[in-house]
């Protein structure tokens, strides 16, 4: 069967849209998405909804109601009356009126609070689930593919550009009052039924077809917005260079403000180039609607002014059918709410996409067999220090064309310190990733206890990460006092009240160093970092990697049995960095140190050294073992240690 549609004169669009937009697969599917936005319905509460649907069904009658009192006001006042005296009736539709409209005013109001109300809790409700979407995969690389990346930056985008909040949340409302427009035009066709049946249908055909079309172009322009997240993406990220604090310093020094805000707005153009287009197309494409909403409005007109004036019908059925005519025109126009619904639409497939593959990422990440991970205690005695064995190891960044660990093999025994060295871009981080259970190797085991790394659920990794700690080469600052970048390492102390746990942080702080600062910090560990004012502090970046080492101290402290230093004294004085060995490393108990630096003097003290190249593990033994190897490792520290040895030599 030929879709009636098919025949509109085209937009000028894009021929999918023009066409496609009205087959009836394309009919369904607009169909299934405006139920998709109905299931959201109940989260905007059951009160607001319903009380939004009263009000709206109340707008929504209100004109065929006012036709059909206006009509019979007429009438009464054309009836004959005493002089001075009302005419029978007419007072009572008088007040009936006035009641109408000032429902009709009220329920225009309140519909306008319910509906922001109903908006914001569905779009609350949609980013809590976002939020638990995106925290819920034990792994890394999900977070690293850009079209995700697309995806989360479209379901936060609430249109702010253009001036309207448009979200899921409003989206959904609009879907309402789309249905309840629906409805009063019907409502008002039938009363224009009993006149004219042919200019009742007439009337609404062209309306819906006004609306069909609008609503077409208002899809265009959000699929044309949607596709072009990329490049919102590049905005953003110039936006970010340009006036953001983290490249503050060097935009600055080296004068690139002029430079950097021209890319960026290169880039807001290459964004919203293609948008203002469609925009533009679309305005000038606007014959059709015009041509279907003069006739329409003519004939809706016409139609009962030349029955009235040929005596057809009385001037108080004029006055009901004009009124009436106008309750079905109005619905023609689709307004804000047909972009909001649409643009909205663009939000919820970004959510069925992230859905999809956060479900086949669970299950990836979920059905393993059991393994037999072991979780430290609350105040209780933290378990041993691990086994852990690299067998044959292979890993491949997603999309990278060459793996990065190409066959390591490397046991890391319980209680022993091991270091890892070698040059830039070796692989060292990625073995602490892969250890970590953030990314899963491609082939080969990493197997600690007996137990493959690759066969933990999701809450078994999380066992295993609490008996492991890792200070990350690019360790967060978190926005809160010294005491929580220190505990949050082990955020089950939060609500520990043991007297360990307390002992735990002033222990790690005074062994990371930190006494001058907690001395100068106006609260102590209670001292406010990063926000500015009074009351807080800011810190250098000795004094934060210091703080960063606390909180791997304390993880220890507090049970985890493998620590990870992944260059540690990168921020360190000479001073610092000299001593940070015996003061930190050497003095932990009872667990496995892996220690990540290109600093060999800090290393050389490790139990053994394994030197990474090209994918493996190229040497292993002690400082001295390899030393006597004459090879790479040999090589660097001769080379660090001569620099030492020229500056000593030059200044004596
Ligand atoms: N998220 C990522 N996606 C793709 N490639 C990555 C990613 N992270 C690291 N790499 C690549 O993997 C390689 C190893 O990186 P890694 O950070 O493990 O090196 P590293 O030995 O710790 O280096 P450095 O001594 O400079 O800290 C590098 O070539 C790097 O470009």
């Amino acid at each position: 069967m030929r879709n009636p549609f098919e025949r509109l004169p085209s937009p000028g669009l894009d021929p999918r849209f023009a066409v496609g937009a009205t087959s009836w697969p394309d009919l369904r599917r607009l169909l299934a998405e405006r139920r998709r936005l109905a299931r959201l319905l109940p989260f905007g509460g059951t009160g607001n909804v319903t009380a939004y649907c009263v009000l709206l069904l109340l707008a929504a009658l209100a004109p065929s109601a006012m036709a059909l009192l206006t009509g019979q006001l007429v009438t009464a006042t054309a009836a004959p009356s005493s002089p001075g005296q009302w005419a029978p009736g007419t007072l009572s539709l008088l007040v009936a009126i006035a009641v109408v409209y000032v429902v009709q005013q009220s329920a225009e109001a309140g519909q306008q609070v319910l509906r922001v109300a109903i908006a914001r809790r569905i779009d609350g409700t949609v980013r809590a689930r976002v939020r638990e979407l995106t925290l819920q995969p034990s792994g890394l690389s999900h977070l690293e593919q850009p079209d995700l990346q697309d995806d989360l930056n479209r379901l936060w985008d609430t249109g702010g550009m253009i001036n309207r909040t448009r979200s899921p949340g409003t989206a959904t409302a609009g879907i309402v009052v789309a249905g309840f427009q629906i409805l009063g035009a019907l409502v008002a066709t039938a009363v224009v039924f009993t006149f004219s049946p042919l200019l009742a249908i007439g009337l609404l055909v062209a309306t819906l077809l006004i609306r069909a079309i609008n609503r077409r172009q208002w899809h265009y322009l959000t699929d044309v917005a949607d596709g072009r997240a990329r490049y919102r993406r590049q905005v953003n990220e110039w936006s970010e260079l340009a006036a953001g604090p983290a490249a503050a310093k060097e935009v600055r020094l080296f004068g690139l403000g002029a430079w950097a805000t021209a890319r960026r707005r290169r880039s807001a153009l290459e964004w919203a180039g293609p948008i203002w287009a469609v925009r533009r197309d679309i305005l000038r494409k606007q014959g059709t609607t015009m041509v279907l909403s003069v006739g329409a409005g003519f004939a809706g007109l016409a139609v009962p002014g030349l029955a009235a004036a040929s005596g057809g019908i009385g001037i108080d059925d004029l006055v009901v059918y004009l009124v009436a005519v106008w309750g079905i025109f109005s619905a023609r126009d689709v307004g804000t709410d047909g972009f909001d619904i649409e643009y909205g639409l663009g939000a919820i497939r970004a959510l069925d996409r992230l859905i999809e593959r956060y479900e086949r990422l669970g299950a990836e990440w979920g059905a393993r067999p059991r393994p037999t991970a072991v979780l430290p205690g609350g105040c209780g005695d933290p378990p041993a220090a691990p086994h852990i064995h690299f067998e044959d190891v292979r890993f491949t960044y997603p999309g990278s064309p060459r793996p990065t660990l190409n066959g390591v093999d490397l046991t890391i025994e319980p209680g022993e310190v091991l270091a890892i060295v070698g040059y830039n871009g070796a692989g060292k981080t990625t073995l602490i990733k892969l250890l970590s259970g953030l990314y899963r190797p491609s082939r080969g085991r990493i197997v600690v206890d007996d137990t493959n790394l690759a066969d933990l659920d999701e809450g078994e990794l999380s066992a295993w990460r609490r008996r492991m700690t890792v200070l990350f080469q690019d360790f967060v600052r978190y926005p809160g006092s010294i005491a929580d970048n220190i505990t949050l390492s082990a955020p089950e102390s939060l609500d520990l009240e043991c007297e360990a746990a307390g002992r735990a942080v002033a222990d790690a702080a005074g062994r990371a160093g930190m006494d001058d600062l907690l001395a100068s910090a106006p609260e102590g560990l209670e001292t406010r970092l990063r926000e500015g004012g009074a009351g807080s502090l800011g810190l250098s970046g000795g004094q934060w990697q210091r703080l960063a080492t606390a909180r791997a101290l304390f993880a220890v402290g507090r049970g985890r049995r493998l620590l990870v230093l992944d260059e540690p004294t990168a921020h360190l004085d000479v001073r610092a960095e000299e001593v940070f060995f015996d003061q930190v490393v050497r003095e932990v108990r009872g667990a496995s140190v892996v220690l990540i630096s290109h600093r060999l003097s800090t290393v050389r003290h490790a139990g053994r050294i394994a030197l990474l190249r090209s994918g493996r593990i190229a040497e292993i033994g002690t400082h001295e073992e390899l030393l006597d190897r004459d090879g790479d490792y040999a090589r660097l520290f001769r080379l660090q240690a001569g620099r030492f040895q020229t500056a000593r030599g030059g200044s004596s």
